[in-house]
C-alpha cells in the first residue's frame, strides 16, 4: 500500500450539461474535486452574466449537501457578446473565463464565432481587465484534415490574435498536439494550457482499430502517439503553464453509439485514479499536484486549495461502473483499458 497525499484538485474544464445530466454527474466531480470551470455550451449557450449567474445556481442546488464545490463560471463568446456585460460579470466574480468556439467546431458550437473580427472589441476589453480567453483551438475549414485543425488553428488563428492583443491571457484547451505543447513551451507569458485525462492514456488507435469505438471519440480527436507522448511529457514536466482540464463531456449512450455519434468522453469519476497511474508510469507521482492541483489555480489567480485528497494504491483494483445512470440516460464511463489501483480513499 501506498499513500500520496496531495490538495485537493480543480477541474479548468468540465461539461456539467444541466437538469436531469447535471443532476446525474455533479456528486462524480464535486466528490473529489473543489472547483471546476464550467463551460458554457448548453442550448442556449450561457451568454451573459445573468445566464452565469442563473445557471451558477442550477449547479449548487444540484452538488450533494455533503460536498463543498464552486463551479467557476465562463461566458460563450457570440459575435453579439457585450464588452459591458462581461466586464461588469468579471468586476463581481462571478466571471472567471470567456471561451471562444470557432463555431461548428465541436458540440453546440453553432452560437460560436464566424468571424473573429467582430470579436474583437471584448476581447481587447478583456485583455484591458486581464480576463482569460478560454479557446477551442480547432479551425473548422472543410477541407483542413480532422486531424490537423490544432495545428491549423495555432498558425492561422491563434497566433496571429496573440500578436494583435499580446495582453490578452488565453488558455489553450485541451491541448492534443505536440504542436500545441510546442507552442506553449516557447510562449513567454500570457499563454497556459489544459490536458484532458484521456488525451495522456489514448491515442487514435483507441477508436479505430478492432472497430469504432464511439466512447473514444471526443473533440479535439485523438491523434497519433507521438502527440500522446508530448502531452505527457508536458503534464507530468511540474510546469506551470499545463494543468488539468478533465472536458469530462457526458453524452447519453443513445447520442454516442449511432450512425452521427456525439463527440465527448465522460472521465469525472475516474480521473483521478487514471491521472496517478499516469504519473506513477512516468515516475512522476511527486509532480501530480502541480498538475491537479496548484499549476490551474495560479494562471486563474485564485488561492490553492487548503484541503486534501489522499490517493492509495491498492492491491485490487479499484471498481468503478461502466455506465452512470442519470435522469437522462446512462453515460458510459472511460475505459482507460488497464486496471487502475489508484483509488481516493
Ligand atoms: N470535447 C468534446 O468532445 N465535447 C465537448 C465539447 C468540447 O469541449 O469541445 C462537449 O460539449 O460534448
Ligand atoms: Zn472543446
Ligand atoms: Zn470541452
Amino acid at each position: 500500500m501506498q499513500d500520496l497525499v496531495i490538495r485537493r484538485p480543480d477541474d479548468w474544464h468540465l461539461h456539467l450539461r444541466d437538469g436531469g445530466m447535471l443532476r446525474g454527474v455533479i456528486a462524480d466531480t464535486s466528490r473529489h474535486f473543489a472547483r471546476a470551470i464550467i463551460m458554457p455550451n448548453l442550448v442556449p449557450p450561457v451568454v451573459t452574466t445573468a445566464d452565469a449567474a442563473a445557471y451558477r445556481e442550477r449547479i449548487l442546488a444540484a452538488v450533494p449537501t455533503e460536498h463543498r464545490f464552486e463551479p467557476l463560471m465562463t461566458l460563450y463568446l457570440t459575435e453579439g457578446t457585450d464588452p459591458d456585460d462581461v466586464e461588469a460579470g468579471h468586476r463581481r466574480g462571478l466571471v472567471k473565463a470567456v471561451k471562444l468556439y470557432p463555431a461548428g467546431a465541436t458540440t453546440n458550437s453553432h452560437s460560436g464565432v464566424r468571424d473573429i473580427e467582430k470579436a474583437m472589441p471584448v476581447l481587447e476589453r478583456m485583455a484591458e481587465i486581464g480576463l482569460p480567453l478560454c479557446v477551442h483551438g480547432e479551425v473548422t475549414i472543410a477541407d483542413v484534415d480532422i486531424f490537423d485543425r490544432e495545428a491549423v488553428f495555432i498558425e492561422t488563428v491563434l497566433d496571429p490574435l496573440r500578436r494583435r492583443l499580446p495582453e490578452l491571457r488565453v488558455t489553450m484547451e485541451h491541448v492534443t498536439t505536440k504542436d500545441g505543447v510546442d507552442y506553449i513551451n516557447t510562449s513567454k507569458a500570457n499563454l497556459a494550457g489544459s490536458i484532458t485525462t484521456h488525451h495522456l492514456i489514448i491515442n487514435r488507435n483507441a477508436i479505430l482499430v478492432g472497430g469504432i469505438k464511439p466512447h473514444y471519440y471526443c473533440l479535439p480527436v485523438a491523434k497519433r502517439e507521438k502527440h500522446r507522448l508530448a502531452l505527457r511529457a508536458a503534464a507530468t514536466s511540474g510546469d506551470a503553464r499545463f494543468f488539468l482540464g478533465t472536458d469530462s463531456a457526458p453524452h447519453v449512450d443513445p447520442l454516442k453509439e449511432c450512425a452521427c455519434g456525439c463527440a465527448g468522453i465522460y472521465t469525472s469519476i475516474n480521473t483521478m485514479s487514471c491521472l496517478a497511474h499516469v504519473f506513477e508510469e512516468e515516475g512522476a507521482l511527486d509532480r501530480l499536484e502541480a498538475f491537479t492541483s496548484l499549476n490551474g489555480p495560479a494562471w486563474y489567480g485564485l488561492p490553492v486549495n487548503e484541503e486534501t485528497i489522499t490517493l492509495r494504491k491498492q492491491e485490487q483494483p479499484v471498481r468503478y461502473p461502466a455506465k452512470v445512470e442519470t435522469e437522462a440516460g446512462p453515460v458510459t464511463v472511460f475505459d482507460p483499458m488497464f486496471p487502475l489501483y489508484w483509488a481516493v480513499v
